[in-house]
């Protein structure tokens, strides 16, 4: 489509950005719309068409600018079932989500398979791998901060919504793992690179990553609550007494982040940080706290004692460092019939990419991980706690769940490792709380009454400081 031509859909994309689930401002109200690159896939008059564009988003707050990636359908006349992701009408063809369209998934996989490039975008094969067969894709439902369709259960295509410069991270660490042989991340199988246009010319870009599907798998987290359900249901066993005990699980979980750990190391280097560098993590940390503070009351009121546990971090001489996962919890785990697989390696979607591919301690990855079992632990108690406050004794079981879980996590995880995370129990704590901080404002923004679970769990970091971890 010419620039006009698309120019004409953007009321219409206006009003349909909000209500799209990877839309990351939900928050803000839009001021304006307005395309920054596309890039035809097809010929215009082709049926259907695919173009992939790049659009900046401006809000009333008068904040900084937000892009997002898109892949834009159009036909002259629209099946039934795509009219749940049509955008808008342009001249004689209607403009809907791509991605929901199985023609033109099919057609994406076949151009990454065939090695393609056309004008600006490249569709590229992980060289060596053995090409999934070629076939419409079904778009995954469900809780999601970027957009995917699966291929007959054999691969997995995420478009990247936010637009971004330089190498996602999500690609550039399965890439390395992948050179690595790792057993634990899905085999890479291709990607599409495109360009995003900006003021100081075009800079590379990740439009799309191709994955191996991983076929039976379930996830860490509704695993774990299933099992934190069973407890709670039996209310006078403990952890350890009834049969959905999820410990084996959280023991085996802990191998395979250490494992991650090991060969990221191997294939991408480590660092000691001296005193300035250890400094910057501490200040990273304050001004995440500062930031939470200006927006959340709870945080404000808690900021000096909050600190005081932040710079923990100061603890170490040289701490070790390494590039990490970045935003590890129970929903980025797949549990395969042969064993885990850690997902999603993009880091925290609202930090800025220099930010997400800084080296940073393992342990941040194995504190997100922790927070993730009082998660679980206290998800079913939430509800209790935005009314009335749970039963005591739930209370009591679902923190012997977190206790028991959290420390076979840690046993795993040295056993793989050779040390152990709660033998630097003040830098562990830090992070652990610094993620708190941070999901503070993730609740806040995202999903209020989930709020009272890091609350909760900031409140015992910043009050138990001479407690044992993990147990
Ligand atoms: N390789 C895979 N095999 C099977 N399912 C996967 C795979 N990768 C992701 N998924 C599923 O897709 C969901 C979203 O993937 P994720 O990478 O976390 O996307 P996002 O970055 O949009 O959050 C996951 O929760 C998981 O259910
Ligand atoms: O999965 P994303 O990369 O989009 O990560 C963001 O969303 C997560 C929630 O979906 C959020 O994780 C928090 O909630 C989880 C339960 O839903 C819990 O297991 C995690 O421990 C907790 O941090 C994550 O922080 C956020 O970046």
């Amino acid at each position: 489509m010419t620039a006009p031509v698309l120019d004409a859909l953007l009321p219409d994309l206006t009003a349909w950005l909000p209500a799209q689930r990877w839309f990351a401002a939900k928050d803000r109200t839009i001021a304006a719309v307005r395309f920054v690159g596309h890039q035809e896939v097809t010929p215009a008059d082709a049926i259907p068409a695919v173009e992939h564009a790049v659009i900046a988003v401006s809000f009333t707050d008068g904040g900084s600018e937000e892009t997002f990636q898109l892949l834009l359908g159009t036909r002259p006349r629209i099946p039934g079932d795509l009219e749940h992701a049509v955008i808008g009408q342009v001249g004689d063809r209607t403009v809907y989500d791509g991605l929901a369209d199985g023609e033109i998934s099919r057609l994406l996989l076949s151009m990454i398979v065939s090695d393609t490039a056309v004008g600006s975008l490249r569709f590229v094969p992980e060289p060596g791998i053995e090409a999934p067969v070629v076939g419409p894709g079904r778009p995954l439902l469900g809780e999601q901060s970027n957009s995917s369709v699966i291929y007959g259960e054999r691969a997995i295509m995420k478009l990247f919504r936010r637009a971004t410069p330089g190498l996602n991270p999500d690609l550039e660490l399965h890439r390395a793992l992948g050179r690595e042989r790792s057993q634990e991340v899905a085999p890479l199988l291709g990607a599409i690179e495109g360009v995003l246009p900006g003021d100081d010319g075009a800079l590379p870009m990740t439009v799309a990553m191709l994955q191996s599907y991983a076929a039976n798998s379930a996830d860490g987290w509704s695993m774990a609550l299933t099992s934190v359900r069973d407890l709670l249901a039996e209310g006078d066993l403990r952890p350890d007494e009834v049969g959905g005990d999820f410990a084996g699980e959280a023991s085996r979980l802990g191998k395979t982040v250490a494992s991650v750990h090991i060969e990221l190391a191997r294939g991408l280097g480590t660092d000691r940080l001296g005193p300035d560098g250890v400094a910057a993590v501490a200040d990273w940390m304050r001004d995440r706290l500062d930031r939470a503070a200006e927006a959340v009351e709870v945080v404000a009121a808690q900021r000096t004692e909050i600190a005081r546990v932040l710079d923990g971090v100061r603890e170490v001489e040289g701490l070790f460092v390494q590039r990490v996962h970045g935003d590890l919890h129970l929903g980025q785990t797949l549990r395969t019939p042969r064993g885990w697989l850690a997902i999603d390696f993009e880091g925290e979607p609202s930090r800025p990419l220099h930010d997400r591919i800084r080296p940073d301690s393992p342990l941040r990855d194995v504190a997100a991980m922790l927070r993730s079992f009082d998660y679980a632990a206290f998800h079913q108690l939430a509800e209790w706690e935005t009314g009335a406050e749970a039963p005591a004794y739930l209370q009591r079981r679902a923190q012997e769940w977190a206790d028991r879980n959290r420390s076979a996590f840690c046993d795993g995880y040295a056993e793989i490792a050779g040390s152990d995370p709660r033998d630097q129990l003040a830098v562990l704590r830090a992070y652990e709380l610094d993620k708190a901080v941070y999901e503070v404002l993730y609740e806040t923004r995202n999903r209020p009454n989930w709020l009272a679970i890091p609350l909760r769990s900031m409140a015992r970091l910043v009050g138990d400081t001479a407690g044992s971890e993990g147990s």
